[in-house]
């Protein structure tokens, strides 16, 4: 991290209630070749992994639903939301963070995913990164009936559904979850299921 735009930068913590919330206040170098002051708040909630899984013979994916209190404060009908199996990296690799958020989430164990894209959630508000997998799943491959984890009052419902009815809650916006849209259309761009 450095630049020479960038000089005099000063974190205030706002909110470590959960994650952190900082106010960082910096000097900027504008292309006019002013110098100006600019506060941003940024959250921190540390980065993320998310995976699509799919089955190439019976052409499904593994889609979770879940409440998602920001989107019901937003829009978002029931707050319900349905989206690829995601978590927070915690102190793991995105790898193995995917891996145990799909067995978590999902109840499939998986033993190989494909790193597909890393990319910022939020760029103007967030720090997190978010990196994506695609991995092929098979039946024989289902541990537990997923769903979340009891102890931090996760309820997530597990759908596994064609490739193509996923497709049409994309177009016709059911889904709207910008994760789940990027990796459809991953599949999609690459003919995963064709
Ligand atoms: N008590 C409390 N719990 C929280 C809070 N924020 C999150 N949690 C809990 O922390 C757990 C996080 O679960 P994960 O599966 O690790 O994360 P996620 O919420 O699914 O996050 C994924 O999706 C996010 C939304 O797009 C992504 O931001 C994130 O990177 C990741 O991909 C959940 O049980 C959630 O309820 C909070 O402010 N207070
Ligand atoms: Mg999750």
């Amino acid at each position: 991290m450095s630049s020479d735009k960038i000089k005099n930068i000063e974190h205030t913590l706002l909110s470590d209630n959960y994650y952190i919330l900082n106010k960082v206040n910096f000097d900027y170098l504008m292309k006019s070749g002013i110098w100006v002051n600019q506060m941003r708040e940024v959250y921190d909630r540390g980065d993320g992994a998310g995976i699509l899984l799919y089955n190439k013979e019976k052409k499904t994916v593994i889609l979770t639903k879940q409440f998602r209190m920001p989107t019901f404060l937003n829009d978002n009908e029931n707050g319900f939301l349905v989206e690829i199996a995601a978590g927070m990296l915690d102190k793991d690799n995105p790898e193995a963070c995917v891996i145990r958020e799909t067995e978590e989430e999902t109840g499939y164990r998986l033993k190989e995913v494909k790193k597909v894209y890393e990319a910022y959630s939020s760029p103007g508000v967030m720090t997190e990164k978010m990196h994506f997998f695609v991995g092929e799943y098979t039946d024989d491959m289902k541990v537990n009936e997923g769903g979340g984890l009891d102890s931090e009052h996760e309820d997530i419902e597990v759908l596994e559904i064609p490739f193509k009815e996923a497709v049409s809650m994309l177009n016709n916006g059911e889904i709207v979850d910008t994760r789940t849209i990027v990796l459809l259309q991953y599949t999609i761009i690459h003919k995963l299921l064709d």
